[in-house]
């Protein structure tokens, strides 16, 4: 079976898109991380296949190991930005409605020559129910009446993390890393780019406490906004993650480190984040790269 793809990315977070909005498309977990594979394969954080469904169309978001995630918010602008270039929207529209297995999404976009260049993404309220996110921890912490996981402490070989539980339809975990009091196997600097997370970050993807695994973010707050790396559930460290810059500023929020809104950088760039009554906001850039055919 031959696939047409587009090859995508939300600040460096890649994706391979596949167009199932007019036949149906079926893949394999296999096949997913077949053509994840940054040597055998077209290479990608994850597979999104757009399909037909509730909104103006549905993401149907794969990790690069083949799982099933809930949300993935730089999907959902590559989505977007899918559905607007491929002519899929009525002209004149500057907003859609995208279906992802976490709910409905409204996306409002910009474009420039026809095609869609940035766009804000209302990713709903973040849930901080600890059977919800999932994470076996009790609530110890509690702001404006709501309960939370505020400050989980996991033991690890290395050095203990502390933990903020936030879930954006998919579970993370922030840690607010205390560079100089790390261990010499962990940070060779004072720079959240000299932290080593080869082996921290799959050690806390896939703790005990985490029933469904979890993305880990290691923070820093600048005062240009945050800084964060993330280490993604079946799929490693990546460029950027949409949900898991919409958790880091929640959890910022929450423990009092920011206020309601900041910008978050990654290292594949920058999102703007904003937790208002209606819930969060996330503003950032979608791009295209190159169209192929996967034998
Ligand atoms: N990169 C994504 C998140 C993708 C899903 C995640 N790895 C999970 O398993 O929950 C984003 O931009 O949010």
């Amino acid at each position: 079976m031959a696939y047409s793809f587009t090859k995508m990315h939300g600040l460096g977070n890649d994706f391979i898109v596949i167009d199932g909005m007019t036949s149906p498309i079926d893949l394999s977990s296999d096949d997913v991380s077949a053509m994840c594979d940054r040597h055998r394969g077209i290479g990608a954080d994850g597979v999104i296949i757009v399909r037909p469904g509730q909104g103006d169309g549905f993401m149907d978001y794969r990790n690069a190991d083949g799982s099933l995630a809930q949300m993935c918010g730089n999907g959902v602008r590559v989505t977007a930005k899918f559905l607007v270039d491929r002519g899929y929207l009525p002209p004149g529209r500057d907003s859609l409605r995208i279906g992802t297995r976490a709910g409905l999404k409204e996306v409002r976009f910009e474009t420039a020559g026809g095609r869609l260049s940035r766009a804000t993404v209302t990713m709903g309220q973040p849930i901080l129910d600890p059977a919800a996110i999932p994470v076996h921890a009790p609530v110890d912490s509690d702001h404006g009446g709501v309960p939370y996981v505020g400050a989980l402490m996991i033991p690890t070989p290395w050095c203990p993390a502390t933990v903020t539980c936030v879930s954006m339809g998919n579970p993370h975990a922030v840690w607010f890393v205390d560079l100089e009091s790390m261990p010499d196997e962990l940070v060779r600097g004072d720079r959240l780019d000299s932290l080593d997370l080869s082996a921290i970050g799959p050690y806390l993807e896939s703790h005990t406490v985490f029933p469904e695994k979890a993305n880990i973010e290691f923070v820093t707050v600048e005062p240009d906004g945050l800084h964060m790396r993330v280490y993604e559930r079946g799929v490693g460290e990546t460029l950027a993650c949409g949900t898991g810059a919409c958790a880091v500023l929640v959890a910022a929020y929450l423990t009092g480190r920011t206020g309601p809104s900041s910008a978050v950088h990654l290292p594949g760039g920058t999102l703007h984040i904003d937790y208002r009554e209606d819930g969060v906001h996330m503003t950032g850039p979608a791009s295209t790269v190159f169209h192929g055919t996967w034998e």
